[in-house]
């Protein structure tokens, strides 16, 4: 399904606070994720291919596209992004779309240390890794009788954010559960991004609830682009994830949505409209951080 946005802000006539990036064709892949990690390795690249041959510059996967989703598996999939199968194949996947690709994530083994992350690593049309995001914000949840998981049993959370320079313009990246804390959009946004990309994977008790309203919120605090991808639902699995992988524009209208099963989103990212609306809602020139600059330091009553 995908959802036109009706032109709700006319053209800005003075593009003074304007932000510079190109236009670019947005995809993101709705995987289905097996516990055979050759067979998700094949799967992505088909999707990539399939992507990149509609017109894609710029192509999200799934956060945990390699491995099922659980705490139970991590270990056990795990391996290096320096120079593991999974990253050896994303680098191909994008030299052979010859797009950006922004690499879902994958259990991470960091042989300095021995710990697990859960990673995005992203690369450009060359195959180069160009960054790697570790899960900052660990997915610890506990709703009785209905979700508990507790990612921080096996995994430990990255230590920074992640903007990254691509041709069209700088994108943000988090994983899933760093969506819900609105700081590091709002600095990547700051920091010059026109989008946050988020490979996630919500639930069947969070995502209904959750999914969408996080992205619009993001969106419009910022005035960016805000994309998630998820994987598609298997109900035979652990964890059912939600599917509904969205972007959302600078407004906060979603711009392009699926259901659960398996297929790529697309969505035209268009600078004139980001640039529109931050001139007709000029949230930038009229922040009050005299006021509220000290957030981090307010200690929670
Ligand atoms: N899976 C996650 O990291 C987050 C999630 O499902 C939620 O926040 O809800």
């Amino acid at each position: 399904m995908l959802r036109a946005t009706s032109a709700l802000f006319s053209k800005a006539s003075s593009m003074s606070s304007s932000l510079a990036f190109k236009p670019c064709k947005l995809a993101l892949v709705q995987l289905a994720v097996t516990a055979d990690k050759s067979a998700n390795l094949a799967n992505a690249r088909a999707h990539v291919l399939e992507a990149a041959n509609n017109g894609a510059n710029v192509i999200v996967l799934p956060e945990c596209f390699n491995s099922p989703y659980g705490t139970s598996f991590f270990r056990e999939y795990s391996e290096s992004i320096k120079d593991g199968p999974s990253v050896k194949a994303l680098s191909e996947m994008a030299k052979e779309a010859k797009a950006y690709l922004i690499g879902g994530s994958i259990p991470e083994r960091d042989p300095t240390n021995d710990n697990i992350y859960n990673t995005c690593t992203v690369y450009n049309p060359a195959g180069e890794q160009i960054a790697a995001h570790r899960k900052i914000h660990l997915f610890d949840i506990d709703v009785p009788g209905k979700i508990r998981f507790q990612e921080s049993e096996t995994l430990t959370a990255g230590e920074s954010l992640t903007h990254v320079d691509t041709e069209y313009g700088k994108i943000g990246v988090g994983i899933c559960y760093d969506i819900r804390f609105p700081e590091p959009a709002m600095i990547a946004a700051r920091k010059g991004c026109f989008a946050m990309i988020y490979p996630g994977a919500f639930n069947m008790v969070t995502g209904p609830l959750h999914w969408e309203l996080l992205q619009r919120a993001r969106a419009v605090d910022n005035q960016v682009y805000v994309a998630a991808c998820s994987p598609a639902r298997d109900v035979t699995a652990g964890y059912h994830a939600w599917g509904h992988s969205t972007v959302v524009a600078p407004t906060g209208q979603v711009v392009a949505t699926m259901e659960e099963n398996q297929g790529i989103v697309y969505a035209d990212l268009d600078p004139q409209a980001l640039n529109d609306f931050r001139q007709s809602v000029p949230l930038y020139a009229q922040r009050r951080f005299d006021l509220y600059a000290d957030v981090a330091n307010t200690k929670p009553q």
